[in-house]
């Protein structure tokens, strides 16, 4: 049996879709289940760089999506508490390096209480147009000048103008999933 979010509501003979409308007023998803639920979306993972006045520094991140592709947007979502934080809000560029399947443990590091040198210094990096660290052997980079931000909760919603791109066209991705990592296999060339 699947199961359901518990809200205590008023038995109606509202349609289905006006009873929905209830729920989404009435009731409220406590944090934890809310995070059990998200660890149901499987979602690649990034080691989102950034370089300039305001230092160097990286984290690992799973809130990444694409905007539109006029101008090409993706955005990042960063949380303000987190050590990074003062670094991309003052060098407003930033590489979205997204992983492939030998970057396990490189995510994990990036994704904790490591000192940033540490972290940079378990990879191989080369800049492109905005001097924020490429990840040499990243499944794709996306090299970006943070065009907006918008404050949501803990979190800021970094919009993020790719102004160029470097793929590797050999390697297999990743996928964070239930908690977990698992490899996703590409179909390549003979
Ligand atoms: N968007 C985020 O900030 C985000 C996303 C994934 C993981 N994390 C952090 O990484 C660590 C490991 O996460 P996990 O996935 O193994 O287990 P978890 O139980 O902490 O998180 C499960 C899922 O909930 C969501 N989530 C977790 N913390 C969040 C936050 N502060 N804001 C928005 N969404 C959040 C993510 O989708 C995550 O995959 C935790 O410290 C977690 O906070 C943060
Ligand atoms: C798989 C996975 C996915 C994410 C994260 C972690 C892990 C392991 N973290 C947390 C983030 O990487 C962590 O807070 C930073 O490394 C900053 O940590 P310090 O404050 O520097 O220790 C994270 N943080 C964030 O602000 N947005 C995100 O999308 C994610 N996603």
């Amino acid at each position: 049996m699947p199961s359901t979010l518990n809200a205590t509501l008023p038995a109606t003979d509202m349609p289905v879709v006006e009873q929905q409308a209830v729920v989404e007023k009435e009731a409220s998803v406590e944090k934890q289940a809310y995070r059990d639920a998200m660890a149901r979306l499987g979602s690649a993972v990034n080691i989102i760089t950034t370089d300039g006045p305001g230092g160097r520094a990286g984290f690992t991140a799973s809130a990444v999506c694409s905007v539109t592709d006029s101008p090409p947007t993706l955005l990042v979502c960063l949380n303000r508490s987190a050590s990074v934080y003062p670094a991309f809000k003052e060098n407003q560029v930033l590489c979205v390096n997204t992983l492939a399947d030998c970057h396990e443990s490189l995510s994990n590091l990036f994704g904790g209480k490591t000192p940033m040198e540490q972290r940079f210094d378990a990879a191989e990096w080369t800049r492109l147009a905005t001097g924020s660290p490429i990840l040499t052997n990243a499944l794709v980079s996306f090299d970006c000048k943070v065009t907006q931000i918008t404050r949501v909760g803990t979190h800021d919603i970094l919009f993020c103008e790719a102004v160029a791109l470097r793929r590797n066209d050999d390697s297999h991705g990743l996928v964070y999933f239930d908690r977990r990592y698992h490899p996703l296999m590409r179909q390549l060339a003979c």
